[in-house]
């Protein structure tokens, strides 16, 4: 059968165009007839029709959880003020609420409506751009939420409520332009000063405050020092679009014959105008980031706007910092700490155009880039572009639909492409632009295994764990680090031991709230439960049975501890969410080991992004099974990218890498074809095995959440769940296929008991009706069960 993109469905429902209404002149918008038919009388109140000639009627989305778009009257005073993407307000129930003008409407059938009208129009030149509009609903629509929380989600706070556009007005942003070409030597022991400067620096010489406080704590105030001090000025700044800030910094002068070939292709692409999406497959350390800037400059030259989405920016300040030296104030940098006004300031600027470049997370597929001709998805395969609560989108998935949508090209970029995306590559619906060799020529990482069956200790038990640090990895640390390079250690589990287990009962101290083992967090002297933040003293006895308690399970906290037992001299840093408690510490870290005031880092798969550290010339995993057992069918695929990921960090410099992978299942296909640097050979092997179990790429899948106090009811009301959709089972043909309901992977978080249902089948409309059954089924379902649907899951827990 044939397999279609996300983007190739039809969004549900009718796309014919709108009658002319002859009174906005605009004829973009689509109208649902008779859909939401009991939803829009809400908004109507029946009497007789009076009027002789035919009102003017708007679609409207309201910002309030109710489904579908509304139909109100206009006004004729409001008449020539109206246009597609403005803020309204319009009565809603006994009040009033926030709504999004989206479009003239057709009439409601039924003769006697009579329609509200809209009250207010919020603001002279609309919010929303067209091809948002168009995006908006589609995420609606294919994520199953209302239109109207949808939209005011995506819009910067002090939009996203009813107030005036002249109320919501930003501060004129400041920005510290430096007026040296270095750190000097005056600032020696004003370490808090030259940290600023060296920030600004790095960036390209000139940057907002917001930003280097974000990056620096207390930056603000140094940077006025510095401004006193005649090093740094501080500017008021309109943006204003064309205007190069800063230095030009860190342009190679040549590019790679691969970068080149992607870059012409990529010209010719945007030249044409017209929506063309790429998979840009490029090796670790093969100069993607160069690719995307260049083709982000040509934009530029035809006078379009980019939009290049990161996983999170925090832990890539490599990459923002490129886009910002190469393009000076003409960024608009979009993350999750930015305050309420800087996030508005940036909407603004985008929004008229007086900035043309996006760089943010997964929230900034929304941005409005004006005249959009580029976008581009960083790490493609990175589970974070999937969000997990209210609207479940794929930032990925969305970026697409959003180029085709605005006519742009689309660049989706990673060393270890998602088994989804390589399909749409192989269908042709995606051409591919590879990069197999690192730049200047360097050569991969050599990766060899430890087999830590072998090196348990022979004459203890068979319970006794390997070493942490094995006999061959610890030479090759001290080696490394003799040579004056830096080590990265990997292991994705936090903590100091992951288990704590009773010696005599042999039962393990499980969270109260929760259906998972405790953490023992040394450095806190507690046990932590990593779903529901539960901590408590340390056991020294069996809460059972009074046994002594045994410690298994290492986290990475331990192996930062046997670091530093085995080898004092070394400078070591740990990476992950209990060290890196904010983005500033964060930065700091990442930052401090680039200048190599650190030598080893050890961290979670923190450390397994695009990082770019040329020192690093050692990179061990200690222990590659942790990711393999998890109940996901992308369990493999996540360790073989993580693995993979990892390994990319070693050998970017002058120097060549090593690899080290420990592990105790050398012949677990993903751990295999790392050693074997096989991405082909794995994606092929994998591609199979989801084909023959119908998972994606080679099906769609939602799947039903519920959560509830009382296990009982939840089993109950899952099981009513489930009977419903095997009632509306389409014929065995259409080869829908529901698994469960079943008791959730973690079957109890924050005392919640949860269970789940999971539909496959070849296309999103043949899922559609049944998980409309479903949200039909919900207004009977009691308040203590939460029931969440959630399309193109990201993980099965
Ligand atoms: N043409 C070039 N000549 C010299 N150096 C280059 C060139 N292009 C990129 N580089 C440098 O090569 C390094 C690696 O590039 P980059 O970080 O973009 O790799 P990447 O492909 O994104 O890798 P990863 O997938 O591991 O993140 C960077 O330090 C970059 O500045
Ligand atoms: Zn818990």
């Amino acid at each position: 059968m044939e397999q279609r993109a996300l983007w190739d469905e039809p969004a549900q429902g009718s796309s014919e165009e709108a009658p002319s209404s002859g009174s906005t002149g605009e004829r973009t918008s689509r109208v649902r007839p008779g859909r939401e038919l009991s939803l829009q009388q809400q908004a109507a109140t029946v009497a007789p029709a009076v009027s002789a000639s035919p009102p003017v009627l708007a679609s409207i989305a309201v910002a309030r959880p109710v489904r579908g778009e509304f139909t109100y009257s206009v006004p004729e005073s409001l008449v020539s003020q109206l246009a597609p993407g403005q803020r309204v307000l319009v009565p809603f129930g006994r009040g009033t609420a926030l709504g999004f003008y989206l479009g003239p409407a057709a009439r409601p059938p039924g003769e006697n409506v009579r329609l509200k009208p809209i009250q207010r129009v919020l603001e002279d030149s609309p919010s929303l751009p067209k091809d948002l509009i168009a995006l908006l609903r589609f995420a609606a629509e294919h994520y199953r939420y209302p239109l109207g929380e949808v939209i005011r989600g995506s819009l910067p706070p002090g939009l996203s409520k009813p107030v005036d556009e002249k109320e919501a007005k930003p501060d004129v942003q400041q920005f510290a332009v430096a007026l040296v070409n270095e750190v000097p030597p005056s600032l020696a022991r004003a370490h808090a000063q030259s940290a600023a400067l060296a920030y600004l620096l790095a960036v390209g010489g000139s940057a907002p405050l917001e930003e280097v406080s974000h990056a620096i704590p207390g930056a603000r105030a140094h940077l006025k020092s510095l401004a006193s001090k005649g090093l740094v000025r501080i500017e008021e700044k309109k943006l204003e679009a064309g205007v190069k800030e800063g230095l030009i910094q860190g342009r190679p002068d040549r590019l790679t014959p691969e970068q080149d070939a992607a870059g012409v292709t990529l010209r010719e692409a945007l030249d044409t105008g017209a929506f063309q999406p790429f998979l840009l497959h490029g090796v670790t350390g093969s100069g993607k980031t160069e690719v995307y800037l260049r083709a982000a400059e040509h934009a530029l030259s035809l006078g379009k706007g980019s939009l290049i989405l990161v996983p999170e920016i925090a832990l890539t300040p490599q990459l923002v910092g490129r886009f910002r030296s190469r393009f000076g104030s003409e960024v608009a940098v979009l993350h999750s700490a930015l305050k309420d006004r800087e996030r508005l300031f940036h909407w603004q600027a985008l929004r008229k155009g007086e900035v043309k470049i996006a760089v943010g997370v997964r929230s900034a597929v929304f941005a409005p880039v004006e005249n959009l001709g580029l976008i581009v998805v960083d790490e493609e395969h990175d589970p974070s572009f999937k969000q997990d609560d209210s609207l479940r989108y794929q930032a990925r998935d969305l970026a697409v639909v959003r180029g085709k949508q605005a006519g742009a090209v689309v660049v989706l970029g990673s060393a270890t492409p998602a088994l989804e995306t390589l399909e749409n590559v192989k269908k042709g619906r995606y051409r591919l632009l590879e990069l197999k060799r690192r730049v200047d020529d360097r050569p991969m990482p050599t990766i060899e295994m430890v087999d830590l069956r072998q090196e348990r200790p022979r004459d203890g038990m068979m319970t006794d764990e390997a070493p942490i640090l094995s006999p061959p990895l610890l030479a090759a640390m001290e080696e490394t680090l003799g040579r004056g390079q830096q080590v990265i250690l990997f292991l994705n589990r936090r903590g100091h031991s992951t288990v704590l287990l009773c010696e005599v009962c042999g039962v393990s101290l499980k969270c109260t709230s929760c259906d998972v083992c405790m953490t023992h967090h040394r450095s806190q002297n507690r046990v932590v439960c990593h779903y529901c933040g539960l901590a408590m003293p340390v056991p020294d006895r069996c809460l059972e049975c009074t046994g002594p308690m045994l410690k298994l399970g290492i986290g990475t906290e331990r192996v930062e501890a046997e670091v530093l037992e085995r080898i004092p001299t070394a400078r070591v840093a740990r990476l992950d969410r209990d060290s890196a408690t904010s983005a500033e510490k964060l930065t700091e870290m990442l930052a401090a080991f680039a200048r190599r005031e650190l030598d080893v880092l050890v961290g979670t798969q923190m450390v397994a992004k695009g990082h770019d550290f040329p020192g690093v010339t050692l990179v061990c995993v200690v222990m590659a099974d942790t990711s393999l057992a998890i109940p996901d069918f992308r369990a493999a695929e996540r360790t073989f990218h993580l693995l993979t990921q990892v390994a990319g960090r070693a050998g970017r410099g002058k120097d060549p890498g090593r690899v080290l992978v420990q592990t105790y299942n050398p012949d677990a296909e993903p751990v295999k074809r790392v050693l074997a640097h096989d991405f082909d050979g794995f994606a092929q092997q994998e591609l199979e095995w989801r084909k023959a179990l119908a998972y994606p790429p080679f099906a769609r899948m939602a799947s039903i959440r519920l959560e509830g106090e009382h296990p009982e009811q939840t089993a109950s009301v899952a099981r009513h769940l489930g009977n419903i959709i095997s009632r509306n089972m389409p014929p065995a043909s259409v080869g829908v296929r529901l698994l469960g309901p079943a008791v959730a992977p973690i079957a109890k978080i924050r005392g919640k008991t949860r269970w789940q249902l999971l539909l496959k089948g070849p296309t999103h409309v043949a899922l559609a009706p049944l998980l409309a059954r479903v949200e039909a089924a919900l207004v009977d379902v009691p308040s203590a069960v939460k029931v969440v649907i959630d399309v193109d899951p990201g993980a099965m827990l």
